[in-house]
């Protein structure tokens, strides 16, 4: 088959009114950092062994697994040997970021994917200095690996609610890890089956029979050199699910397992030699690795969404269908502004959540810096935030992700395109690292407290001053974006003292305020979303709304070139630069093993004796 470009693509690019390339070095963070991430990505997608012979989805659960161990170990080491030594920690951790290169070689996740994720920001936030050092040794080289294991069966969004003890034995100078019951035992933990032999275990401390909460220790439970599990260990794998297949999530129950002292991580809270339990500052600090990770999430949506609508615009730019005018022949399907509505949306969501996960960033590295010299006065707004925008853009993510699979009709239903995986991946993120609603509700907790200090006179710290602006209640609206700004506060505003003051109205009728805080939990989730305007302020902005869908339309299949995935990395049969969507889809479909003979055996053992009558 000819390597020639789409015409139609062709013409979207020349078409273009902008330089891509500006875009993607802007996204990049400079022209350099560009250059940096190609190079990377040239030496990286060139290592042998990186790739599928058969495409992942037609191998057995226990072959997806294996396959994914055996590629995870080719790319773990293909990325250490493009290390530029020239470059900082900083700049090499942005450019595999940006260009989502794990994407190429796993269309699901790595089974490694936990240890980076979660077990390497839990010792380096939960370990004091001694353990840093010693876990970071080996943990870095992955001569050992991790994960974290804080779900249990019965409990994920109540950490104060896990069964999983930790009793100290000062004799011996030892914890004694339990599962008391079947609820107690860890659950989903990804690579906790069969791929990680250490985790960090959130327990539950009990010194002398007294509770001192919930505290992280660092857990071997599998044999360095067998891979046997341990004594008074008892895992597996739990079976297959949406997505996430090749992660290797485990289940892990404990019988009386004993592990040393200092093998509680105990940069916050302490358990001397004769059992003093000394208090962390702040008992939420042990959640810190929870709020690094929905940080990082926010940063992920925005490329994973940037990935499905790069698909979904250069397919509909090759797809034609239907006829808008008679006899004008069947136009791009790009053409239908309903179309133009469903995608470019996505196009700008990713920009705006890229744009908010550095603010975010900054704000995490701000009020970490602050924790490190004992200052928690921003880890409350920290948390307010992170769980409030790791909800919204995973929500919206998904949403926006499976619009885009939509978008391409039947194909984006093949697996080939790879928009059901890339919706595997982001809807498990509404779940995962804190279900989505709790979360909101986390927010909305502290939105009302804001609005009560405000109510008070209190100063609100920025991010929240809007909830003490005096606002008129009739907004003239105004389509400039400091308006539209102002349109959203006044309603985030109205939806935060409402859901007030219908929590007051259950109070007054004689609920206590836990049940009235639940009676209003539906608004107190909107309050926390800051999502939508009034109705008639909608038909004012549906003008400019239109018009503005009519000036990116020339400009779409530019702005997602502008993202600069390799071909490997969108491992789609819709979404390739040159568009050839057509020859791909029957490429990948001959790859299906059921095409490899004219006739399989279940004809001659079901079908035949079947329409012949003799079965
Ligand atoms: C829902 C909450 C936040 C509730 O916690 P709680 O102890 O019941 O607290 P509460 O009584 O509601 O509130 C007490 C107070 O603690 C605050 N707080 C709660 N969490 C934090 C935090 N991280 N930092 C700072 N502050 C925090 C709350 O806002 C409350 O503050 P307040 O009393 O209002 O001043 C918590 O339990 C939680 O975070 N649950 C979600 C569980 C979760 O995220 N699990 C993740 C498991 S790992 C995983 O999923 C990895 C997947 C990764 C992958 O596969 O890639
Ligand atoms: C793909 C994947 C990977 C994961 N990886 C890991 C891992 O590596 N390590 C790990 O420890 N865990 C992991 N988890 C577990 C994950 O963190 C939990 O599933 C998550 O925290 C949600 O908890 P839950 O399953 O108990 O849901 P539940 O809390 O039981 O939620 C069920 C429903 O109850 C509602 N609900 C619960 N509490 C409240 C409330 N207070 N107010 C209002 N509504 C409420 C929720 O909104 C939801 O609708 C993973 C999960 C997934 C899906």
């Amino acid at each position: 088959m000819s390597a020639k470009v789409n015409d139609d693509l062709l013409t979207e690019r020349r078409k273009c009114e902008f330089n891509v390339e500006e875009l993607t070095n802007y996204l990049d963070g400079g022209a350099q950092a560009t250059q940096n991430r190609r190079k990377l990505e040239d030496k990286v997608l060139s290592t042998k062994g990186l790739f599928d012979e058969v495409p992942e989805e037609y191998l057995s659960h226990k072959e997806k697994y294996e396959n994914a161990v055996r590629k995870a170990v080719v790319y773990y080491k293909a990325m250490k040997e493009a290390e530029d030594p020239n470059q900082t920690e900083q700049e090499r951790a942005n450019a595999t970021y940006r260009s989502l290169l794990h994407a190429a070689v796993f269309k699901d996740n790595s089974p490694f994917s936990l240890h980076l994720a979660m077990f390497i920001p839990a010792i380096l936030g939960q370990a004091d200095e001694e353990q840093k050092k010693y876990w970071m040794k080996r943990a870095s080289k992955m001569e050992i690996i991790g994960t974290y294991a804080q779900t249990e069966l019965g409990h994920g969004t109540f950490i104060r609610g896990l069964e999983t003890t930790a009793t100290y034995d000062p004799k011996t100078e030892e914890f004694v890890l339990h599962s008391p019951t079947l609820t107690a035992y860890k659950w989903w933990p990804g690579s906790l089956a069969h791929t990680a032999n250490y985790c960090v275990v959130m327990a539950h401390l009990y010194i002398n029979g007294k509770s001192c909460g919930i505290q992280p220790f660092i857990v071997q439970f599998r044999d360095e050199e067998t891979h046997q599990p341990l004594p008074g260990i008892k895992l597996g794998e739990i079976g297959a699910k949406l997505g996430f297949n090749t992660v290797n999530n485990g289940f892990l129950g404990f019988d009386q397992h004993r592990i040393p002292r200092n093998r509680m991580l105990m940069k916050n809270a302490q358990v001397l030699k004769d059992g003093t339990f000394k208090r962390s500052p702040n008992s939420k600090l042990t959640y810190g690795t929870m709020v690094y990770v929905r940080v990082v999430i926010v940063n992920g949506m925005a490329n994973q969404l940037a990935r499905a609508v790069t698909i979904a615009v250069r397919y509909s730019a090759v797809r034609r269908q239907s006829e808008l005018k008679p006899d004008a022949g069947e136009p791009q399907i790009l053409d239908y502004v309903t179309q133009q509505h469903k995608l470019f949306i996505g196009i700008a969501s990713s920009h705006a959540f890229t744009l908010t996960a550095k603010w975010l960033t900054r704000m995490y590295q701000k009020v970490t810096a602050d924790l490190e010299k004992g200052n928690l006065d921003e880890l409350p707004e920290l948390h307010a935030i992170a769980c409030c925008l790791k909800a919204v853009t995973t929500t919206d993510t998904s949403v926006l992700v499976e619009r885009s699979r939509t978008s391409c009709g039947g194909h984006g239903y093949m697996l080939s395109s790879n928009l059901p995986q890339i919706y595997g991946l982001v809807t498990a993120a509404c779940t995962y690292e804190g279900e989505n609603t709790v979360l909101m509700l986390q927010t909305a907790r502290s939105l009302v407290k804001a609005l009560e200090q405000a109510q008070s006179g209190k100063r609100l710290s920025p991010t929240m001053s809007y909830l003490s602006e005096k606002v008129s209640s009739r907004l003239k609206w105004d389509n400039s974006i400091d308006g539209i700004v102002k349109g959203f506060r006044r309603v985030a505003y109205g939806k935060v003292e409402s859901a007030m003051r219908s929590m007051r109205k259950y109070v007054r009728s004689g609920l206590g305020p836990e049940d009235a805080w639940n009676m209003s939990s539906v608004q107190l989730v909107a309050a926390s979303e800051y999502t939508s305007i009034s109705e008639a302020d909608i038909r004012q902005l549906q003008d400019t709304y239109e018009d503005l869908l009519g000036k990116i339309r020339p400009n779409a299949v530019g702005l997602v070139d502008a993202f600069d995935f390799r071909d490997q990395i969108l491992n789609s049969t819709l979404g390739a630069y040159d568009g050839r969507v057509y020859e791909r889809l029957m490429e990948e479909a001959l790859k299906s093993p059921l095409n490899a003979e004219p006739v399989n055996q279940s004809f001659h053992k079901y079908l035949k004796p079947f329409m012949q009558g003799k079965l």
